[in-house]
């Protein structure tokens, strides 16, 4: 194909894309534009850097960038590699003038009827003289496909990058925590977030996976399919009328995984973390301010509800005081006045009332606060309470309907054990398996204590993994011991 007839063409589809010929009587530009595809039979599709209006950028330039860095790692030559803007993720991109192929299989009942299409992407930059002013560099991407393929399913396909592309920066957007909370320096301690990056923003950086969640299999499957199937039911949950967002109550001793839990669920579903301390909260105005305020794909995080607040006792002191209406209006006097938002991790509420436990957020309030988010809010929502205590909460605030789903996460058993040997020592079986089975049938240990037994405490030791399930033997030899004595707990507790 003559260069000439090259550019023609190009021009053709870039007119053809902007649609920028109208002018052309339509029943000749329709023949001409047949006859090219026919006589050229293949199809090529510029997206410039450069939007359409001076100084923009074209949206779609960089959906083919990141489409394209989800493949052109394996099958590209020569590439170029960089850091994303956080300068965590790297990216590979396609070097100058190289070229991938890809390949696209479009619905069935699609013209194309589902076979595969295979479809070239390169990447290009040109140097255009602009008169005096010197020179300038754009940048491109080529898309070439058949011609046939292009009229019968070439919309598709690039539905499919943009589709695609969107996907990869979803999954691959950092998961934020906002905490109103005191607690922000044990949350570091934790590795919940960054030092680096805290003073600005906080970067969910805990690591958390269901992977290495130690629990009974088939209840940690239930977790996952029911956050599988509440993610992907946008369309139910509007059918029936219902909001879509879905409460959870996680309960069971210190150490048992309740903390781990929420953090497994923000990178499952990749949802931010709102994590609410409501001693720190001054009152039921801006407590409902805060829930009201966060943003879509999110969990709302409230831990040890039983210590925040005396909720169950407040709800108690209103129900056998119905005249009283001083409860009542503590709750409405503060109205409008509530000045605190999610604009950033640290430092959004002001100082007083942090952690000096002068909070008047009510049980009432809470239940109105989270009532609010049901109703008020559109986006799919977690919330999650967290507590050692369950039995102390009042029934109305965990009621199916606000807390739909219950688990309780309880002492260590033989098969939260076998995750934990696997994460921390990578042993799937080991001669004192049977010795730790048969003393965790009898102890009340939590995976928090096992999980510390199974940490090296000796690099300089070759046999790593006998080291630590002998102190782990040691650990539960000990504590039977002492349950033995009737110094500890001996009646039996649940167990993952
Ligand atoms: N089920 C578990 N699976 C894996 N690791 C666990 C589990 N439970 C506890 N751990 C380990 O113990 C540490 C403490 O656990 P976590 O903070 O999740 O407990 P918790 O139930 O929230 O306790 P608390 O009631 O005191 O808040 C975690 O950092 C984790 O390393
Ligand atoms: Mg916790």
């Amino acid at each position: 194909m003559s260069g000439t007839a090259m550019s023609t063409l190009y021009a053709m589809i870039m007119f053809n894309v902007i649609g920028t010929v109208n002018q052309l009587p339509a029943m000749f530009y329709n023949l001409y534009r047949l006859f090219m595809l026919w006589w050229f039979n293949e199809v090529h599709i510029i997206i410039p850097r450069e939007g359409r209006e001076t100084f923009t950028t074209n949206g779609f330039y960089f959906s083919v960038e990141t489409y394209l860095n989800t493949m052109s790692s394996d099958t590209a030559l020569r590439l170029k590699s960089a850091t994303d803007r956080t300068g965590r993720l790297l990216m590979f991109t396609m070097d100058t003038d190289e070229t991938i192929t890809d390949v696209f299989v479009p619905d069935e009942g699609n013209k194309g009827k589902g076979k595969a299409i295979k479809v070239k992407w390169s990447y290009h930059r040109q140097q255009i003289r602009r008169g005096d002013a010197g020179t300038t560099q754009k940048k491109l991407y080529k898309l070439t496909l058949g011609a046939r393929q292009w009229r019968q399913v070439g919309k598709q396909y690039l539905y499919h990058v943009m589709r695609t592309s969107h996907e990869a920066v979803a999954k691959n957007r950092e998961r934020m925590l906002f905490t109103n909370s005191a607690r922000r320096d044990e949350l570091w301690e934790q590795n919940y977030v960054d030092h680096q990056v805290a003073s600005t923003q906080a970067v969910l950086e805990h690591s958390a996976s269901f992977a290495m969640l130690a629990m009974e299999p088939k209840k940690k499957q239930e977790i996952i399919d029911d956050l599988e199937t509440f993610s992907k039911s946008q369309d139910y949950y509007a059918k029936i009328g219902k909001a879509w967002k879905r409460g959870y109550l996680l309960y069971g001793p210190p150490g048992t995984g309740k903390s781990t839990m929420i953090g497994c669920m923000a990178n499952f579903l990749n949802y931010d973390v709102y994590d609410i301390d409501l001693t720190a909260v001054k009152d039921n105005t801006e407590l409902r301010h805060l829930i009201v305020n966060t943003d879509s794909k999110s969990i709302i995080v409230i831990e040890d509800i039983d210590c925040s607040l005396h909720l169950s006792g407040a709800r108690e002191a209103k129900k056998s005081n119905q005249g009283n209406k001083e409860s009542v209006d503590e709750e409405k006097g503060d109205e409008g006045k509530s000045k605190a938002t999610f604009s950033g991790p640290l430092n959004f509420i002001d100082g007083q009332n942090k952690g000096e436990g002068k909070s008047k957020v009510t049980l009432s309030g809470l239940l109105n606060s989270v009532d609010g988010l049901w109703s008020a809010c559109g986006g799919e929502r977690l919330i999650v309470f967290t507590t050692n205590h369950v039995e102390e909460l009042d029934p109305a605030l965990i009621r199916r309907g606000r807390m739909d789903v219950h688990i309780e996460l309880g002492y260590c058993g033989f098969e939260a054990f076998k995750v934990l040997a696997k994460n921390y020592l990578g042993v799937e079986e080991h001669p004192l398996f049977e010795k730790v089975k048969d003393l965790l049938e009898k102890v009340n240990i939590s995976p928090a204590e096992v999980a510390e037994s199974l940490m090296p405490k000796n690099l300089r030791e070759e046999d790593k993994a006998s080291q630590c399930l002998r102190d782990l033997v040691r650990t539960l030899d000990q504590k039977k011991q002492e349950e033995d004595g009737g110094k500890g707990k001996k009646e039996t507790q649940v167990k993952q």
